[in-house]
């Protein structure tokens, strides 16, 4: 059980300086990418998101991990309960990993985790010979992998438009694999960048890939010695974007974060440029500031980038901004449905997200700033963190299950009291 917090911001203004965690996503592919050299690489600054710890855990002590459904562990020779608990990339990185493991795991995760599709991963791995059976439901965790995978194929085929990390877990192993892997990528490929992140990263290992049109290869090589840094979190940084646009005045300085990185969430400078942020790579980070301007972009198209939907749906919101929105089909399989928990959220301030045809505009003539204002939170970090800034516009800001934003930022309400935050109980 979790409690609840009261948040509120004395005074409009944002001042100081932010060290963010280590991104959970470069992390778990780290994580994954360490475990499969057999210790020739070596990951470096481990973030200190939950669900990094708990893929670190499952990986270093091969133990099952307590999820929140704290079932009794059970654990024998021959077969090992994983639970990954709300750990999104952990379920799909582990479910290609322990398809080549000697050993026999049932693979699971929290209730949500149970409702997040796992069937394309799992048909394309049972193309490639995996064993792997469903233990409840159908194309969902938990799942029973059997181990050992004797390889049939090294062409599969696979769908890009519900999830990318089916492709990063099936990229992550590819090497491994003696007969190496053609992947070909079928339809639209969602969330782009972290397929480029994963390469790069693998790159940095030592694995050569070739794409070329909708096909991904990578031949069975090995790992190469080297450490593989972990970068700040940009899906993080991003809600220190929407403080300083929803501040009067702000000058935030984020460490560690440099112009060029891995994760396509570093789009958040263009996106908030639209809103007046500045941002300026210097003294080993990045200077946030607030300049005053008229915001006239009017389309956001997110494909590339859905963790930072819920970001920058609040800040329009908040600023009573008409946009439009696309590239978010994907949002209603995540921690919620990001879409209807939007919607819920922001109609307690009068404000729309109308859905027509993948395509969402911000209904904001009704908007209104509330005196206090209760936000639900879905079992979702991302809406207690994108809900947040709002207390610089709303007296007192009420937030469920503030516990929620271990899963990639534990230290958020600390950093928030930082920079003058207040963070009370209810
Ligand atoms: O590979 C990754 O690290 C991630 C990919 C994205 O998921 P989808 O590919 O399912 O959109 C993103 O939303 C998630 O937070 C992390
Ligand atoms: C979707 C997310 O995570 P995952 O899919 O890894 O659970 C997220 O962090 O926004």
């Amino acid at each position: 059980m979790s409690a609840n917090i009261l948040l509120s911001k004395p005074g409009k203004t944002a001042n100081g300086t932010v060290n963010l965690t280590g991104s959970k996503s470069e992390c778990n592919r780290a994580l994954v990418i360490e475990a499969l050299s057999n210790g020739k690489v070596k990951v470096q600054n481990v973030s200190d998101a939950a669900d990094a710890v708990t893929l670190s855990k499952v990986l270093s002590y091969k133990l099952q991990v307590a999820g929140d459904t704290e079932e009794p562990t059970t654990h024998n020779t021959q077969l090992t309960t994983v639970n990954i608990g709300p750990a999104g990339t952990a379920m799909r990185f582990l479910t290609a990993y322990y398809t080549l493991q000697p050993e026999e795991v049932i693979l699971t995760g929290s209730a949500r985790m149970k409702q997040r599709p796992i069937g394309i991963l799992v048909d394309a791995l049972r193309e490639l010979g995996a064993e792997i059976d469903y233990v409840e439901n159908e194309g969902f965790p938990p799942i029973h992998i059997k181990g050992n995978l004797e390889q049939k194929t090294n062409s599969v085929s696979i769908k890009g438009s519900i999830s990318s990390q089916y492709i990063t877990a099936l990229l992550l192993i590819a090497a491994k694999l003696p007969q190496g892997l053609d992947l070909h990528i079928d339809g639209d490929l969602t969330s782009r960048p972290y397929v480029e992140m994963t390469l790069a990263m693998l790159e940095q290992a030592g694995i050569k890939h070739n794409w070329e049109g909708n096909v991904i290869s990578i031949a069975h090589q090995e790992f190469k010695e080297t450490a593989l840094p972990v970068e700040p979190d940009w899906s993080a940084a991003s809600y220190w974007f929407s403080i300083a646009a929803l501040a009067d005045e702000a000058e935030l300085f984020l460490t560690g974060l440099t112009a060029y990185s891995l994760q396509g969430d570093s789009v958040i400078t263009e996106i908030m440029a639209n809103f007046g942020i500045t941002s300026q790579f210097k003294d080993g980070g990045v200077l946030l500031k607030k300049e005053a301007k008229p915001i006239s972009k009017k389309l956001f198209d997110l494909k590339k980038c859905p963790d930072l939907a819920q970001t920058v749906i609040v800040v329009c919101a908040a600023l009573g901004h008409e946009a439009t929105f696309t590239g978010l089909e994907t949002l209603k399989i995540k921690e919620t449905d990001r879409v209807a928990a939007l919607q819920n959220e922001l109609a307690k301030m009068g404000v729309k997200l109308i859905e027509d045809n993948e395509t969402y505009t911000l209904d904001c003539g009704g908007k209104f700033i509330p005196e206090r204002m209760f936000i639900k939170t879905y079992d979702d970090h991302r809406m207690a963190m994108a809900f947040a800034p709002l207390a610089l516009l709303i007296p007192e800001l009420e937030i469920e299950d503030a516990q929620v934003v271990e899963k990639s930022y534990p230290a958020f309400w600390t950093d928030l009291e930082k920079v003058g935050f207040k963070v009370e109980a209810p």
